[in-house]
This record gives C-alpha cells, sequence and structure tokens, in this order.
C-alpha cells in the first residue's frame, strides 16, 4: 500500500505540495486528480524517491521507496513514458530493464505480449513509437518485476478510445488481484470508470478524497462537479 503523511514540497517561495496524505489500500485503483500545475507529479515524484519532500513523509509497501531493497519488484512506475532511449528497440528496452531488475529475459517477451506490442512493434525503435505506443512500453515497463504497487502519472495520455479501455481493464484486473494502483489523471470522468477511491488537488492542497462511489454521489456532473472542487479555495486556506 501507499501512504503519504503530510507531504509538502516547496520550490523557492511557492509551495506547490502543501500538506497532501492520502492512503491507497491494497486492492484498489486510486485516482490522482487535479488540474494542470496542482502538483500530482511532484507528489508522485515524492512517493517514488525522485524528489525529496520539504515535510512529510511517502511510504510504500511500508518503507520511504529509498529504503525499499529491491524497489523495482515492488512498485512499478511510469512517470515519463517518454524518457525511454529513443534509440532502442522495444523488445532491447525491456530486456535491459530485465537484466537490471534479474528477472528471467522471458518476462520482456510476456511483457510485450501484455501491453500488445508483441511482434512488429517490439522490432521497431523506441523513437519511432507514437505517444500511445510510448505508454504501451511504460506499463510494461513498470509491470516487468512483478510489482504489489503501480505508480503511474497520466498512463491514458496518448491512448486511443480502445487503449484507454485496454488500460483499465489491465488495472482493474492488478488491483483485484491485490496489486494497489495510484495514478494520476486532469480528467475525472476518464478516472471514475476505473478508480475505486480519488484524491482531487488543486493548488497543491487536497480538495478532496474518499470512494468514488461516495463522492461522486448524487453528482449528475461531473465536469461542473470537478470545477466547483478545483476552483473553490479549499477548507481553512487563510494561512
Ligand atoms: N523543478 C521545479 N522547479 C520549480 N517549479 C516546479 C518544478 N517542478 C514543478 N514545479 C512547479 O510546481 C507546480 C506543480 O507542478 P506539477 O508538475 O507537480 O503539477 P501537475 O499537477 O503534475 O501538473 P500537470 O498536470 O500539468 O502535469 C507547478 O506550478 C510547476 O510549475
Amino acid at each position: 500500500m501507499i501512504e503519504a503523511t503530510s507531504l509538502t514540497r516547496r520550490y523557492g517561495a511557492t509551495t506547490v505540495v502543501d500538506d497532501v496524505s492520502f492512503t491507497c489500500p491494497p486492492g484498489t485503483v486510486t485516482g490522482f486528480l487535479g488540474p494542470n500545475g496542482a502538483g500530482k507529479s511532484t507528489t508522485l515524484r515524492m512517493v517514488t524517491g525522485l524528489s525529496t519532500p520539504d515535510a512529510g513523509t511517502a511510504t510504500v509497501a511500508g518503507l520511504p521507496f529509498r529504503r525499499l531493497p529491491n524497489p523495482g519488484r515492488v512498485v512499478g512506475i511510469m512517470l515519463d513514458a517518454s524518457a525511454q532511449h529513443g534509440g532502442r528497440t522495444g523488445r532491447e528496452t525491456l530486456r535491459l530493464a530485465a537484466s537490471l531488475l534479474d528477472v528471467p529475459p522471458g518476462r520482456a517477451d510476456d511483457m510485450l505480449e501484455l501491453v500488445g506490442l508483441a511482434g512488429r512493434p517490439a522490432r521497431q525503435r523506441v523513437g519511432r513509437y507514437s505517444l500511445g505506443m510510448r505508454q504501451r512500453l511504460g506499463i510494461g515497463l513498470a509491470l516487468l518485476g512483478d510489482p504489489d504497487v503501480l505508480v503511474l502519472d497520466e498512463p491514458a495520455n496518448g491512448l486511443d478510445p480502445d487503449g484507454i479501455r485496454w488500460m483499465r481493464g489491465l488495472l482493474r484486473r492488478f488491483a483485484d488481484g491485490g496489486g494497489t494502483v495510484l495514478l494520476s489523471s486532469h480528467l475525472l470522468g476518464e478516472v471514475a470508470a476505473v478508480a475505486d477511491r480519488l484524491v482531487v488537488i488543486a493548488g497543491g492542497r487536497v480538495r478532496a478524497a474518499g470512494a468514488t462511489s461516495e463522492l461522486l454521489e448524487g453528482q449528475d456532473d461531473l465536469e461542473e462537479y470537478y470545477f466547483r472542487l478545483t476552483t473553490a479555495e479549499p477548507a481553512g486556506a487563510a494561512r
């Protein structure tokens, strides 16, 4: 599971993540929602040890990410699907990652199959991939170490409607098998379709958090509800 407690991050005089707390229990998908610049990526970077909080803590499977003995086997991460070397093929990318994680090379091929990149796409250079293909490769990389936890920044970005449906199914099955998923998005409708729980942030502060069914109960217009949540002043904002 993932536990964030009062996470805070400042850049210069600006607090971009302000006292953010949430829990992602095993067996659930948590959607982390907010508009551009809300602080989602910064929070995910703190959860995955890429950025050090100015205050607060984040743990994955009970430990701060940097203290996990074999992090790739515990948590699969996709923060930037375009971060892969463009000169390697999809298969080479996964094979190399498999050797670094010390998983059998055959697992790389299994992942290519799983994410729909087996065959010709596996032999293409990643630099030639569409954004949707990069997202698929990123998911394959995240799943390579057979982790219990997935942390994904905007995984639906660049996927076509079919791809989005595929991604939902994959994440649902992962969670139904006991896994923990935390994924970010700008789009409430898209996330509400798969997430059991939602954490909505704006201006670095949590605006709403809880079970999706409870938060959305009686809300006929998701867009309007989301707009209200993310533009209203947060409770106790005067500080
Ligand atoms: N390295 C940095 N230095 C200075 N400011 C930063 C840095 N990284 C992020 N920020 C600022 O922190 C704020 C939150 O950014 P963040 O990327 O976490 O938002 P986000 O919710 O992921 O947005 P988006 O949906 O656009 O990706 C923004 O105002 C951004 O400009």
